[in-house]
């Protein structure tokens, strides 16, 4: 029997600085995150960075946090409700991070007869700290404690018609409202040695303004490649005009170079040169989450009507929107007919 597995990035049980502290304890020991020899790592994770962020970052949770959890969370549940109960064939929802676990998830499916598991990342872009460490993951638990299981992993989804349709769509609705003068693609940041790390050619990715322009076999596992075309085929399906929008990188961590360009930079220079009503996407997320309700709705938005902005609309990620739903549900349907 088939059966399909959800799997977003995961949140805190809790915003206590503890839960927040077992929370990024797992997430950065993560080698495809912060991917140092495991010494450096835990010297840096558990040495360094565990000692003073959790704190910080418990607050940052504190502010966005619903009644009902973590929104990351509760909108992944509301999703998983909704293509379970369009979907023909066993669906579960799990977390790379925290709860409910990968482990648990195929066990649920295990326990309703499921052989065989089709595993969605909740990512549309590539990375080692996205799709790459839920496929190795999932692999790892199946090989260890659910041998008779087999797994298909969906790839990718950056440039995937139906879902360009439907995320250019819901950004659509805003923008005919809001009439932005400036439509800014923020995508979560990697630091550029991971793209390097990526690169199965091991010489096409320079991080320079032409190589994810061209041609290669690099970009099946390429994020900035991925992230450029997303926005370049939202921006052709909106018919959006050259100079009208643009790309950058969010939420960078230590202090090696990460993508660029920021987007806290990007978004005072707008403000700074004049831009008055501007609009924010985040389509590295399918769920809105801290990264997008704090960092985007609240910081960026403080700091572009401090430098002279006016205007400043957060577009909502896809969250539990219908149209996504139904995509997700045929790609499950598809798979398994
Ligand atoms: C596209 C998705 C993501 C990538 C790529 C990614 C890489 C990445 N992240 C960190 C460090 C942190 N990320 C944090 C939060 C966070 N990250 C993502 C997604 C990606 N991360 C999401 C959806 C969230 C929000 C989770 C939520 O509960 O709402 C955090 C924790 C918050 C904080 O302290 O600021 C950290 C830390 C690294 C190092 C990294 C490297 C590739
Ligand atoms: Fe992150
Ligand atoms: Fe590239």
């Amino acid at each position: 029997m088939k059966g399909a597995l959800l799997v977003n990035l995961g949140s805190p049980n809790s915003t206590s600085v503890k839960d927040v502290k077992n929370y990024l304890d797992e997430f950065l020991m993560d080698k495809r995150v912060i991917d140092t020899p495991y010494l450096v790592r835990a010297f840096v994770v558990k040495g360094i960075i565990l000692n003073t962020r959790p704190k910080k970052s418990a607050e940052a949770y504190k502010k966005i946090w619903w009644p009902e959890g973590s929104p990351l969370i509760v909108l992944s549940e509301r999703l998983h409700k909704k293509v379970a109960e369009k979907s023909d064939i066993p669906v579960e929802l799990a977390m790379r991070y925290g709860n409910p676990s990968i482990k648990s998830g195929i066990e649920k499916l295990v326990n309703q007869g499921v052989t065989e598991i089709f595993l969605i990342p909740l990512y549309p872009q590539f990375a080692m700290a996205t799709t790459e460490t839920i496929e190795v993951l999932a692999a790892k638990l199946v090989k260890k404690h659910f041998p008779n299981v087999q797994l298909t992993n969906l790839p990718a989804f950056y440039n995937k018609e139906d879902y360009i349709s439907v995320l250019s769509n819901s950004i659509k609705t805003f923008i005919e409202k809001e009439k932005p003068e400036h439509l800014l693609f923020s995508y979560h940041g990697v630091p550029e040695r991971h793209i390097k790390k990526s690169d199965v050619t091991k010489s096409h990715c320079k991080i320079d303004g032409s190589c994810c322009n061209t041609p290669s076999p690099a970009h099946e596992f390429c994020y900035r490649h991925q992230c450029y075309e997303t926005t370049k085929q939202v921006a052709s399906f909106l018919n959006l005009k050259e100079g009208t929008y643009s790309t950058s990188f969010q939420s960078r961590l230590g202090r090696d170079p990460w993508l660029q360009p920021y987007t806290d930079k990007t978004i005072e220079g707008f403000a700074k040169d004049g831009v008055k009503n501007l609009a924010v996407v985040t389509p590295a997320f399918v769920s809105d989450c801290l990264e997008t309700l704090e960092e985007i709705g609240m910081e960026a938005k403080d700091d572009f009507i401090e430098n002279g902005g006016e205007k400043f609309t957060t577009i909502p990620c896809l969250n539990d929107n219908d149209d996504w739903a139904d995509t997700l549900t045929n790609w499950i349907k598809n798979w398994s007919k």
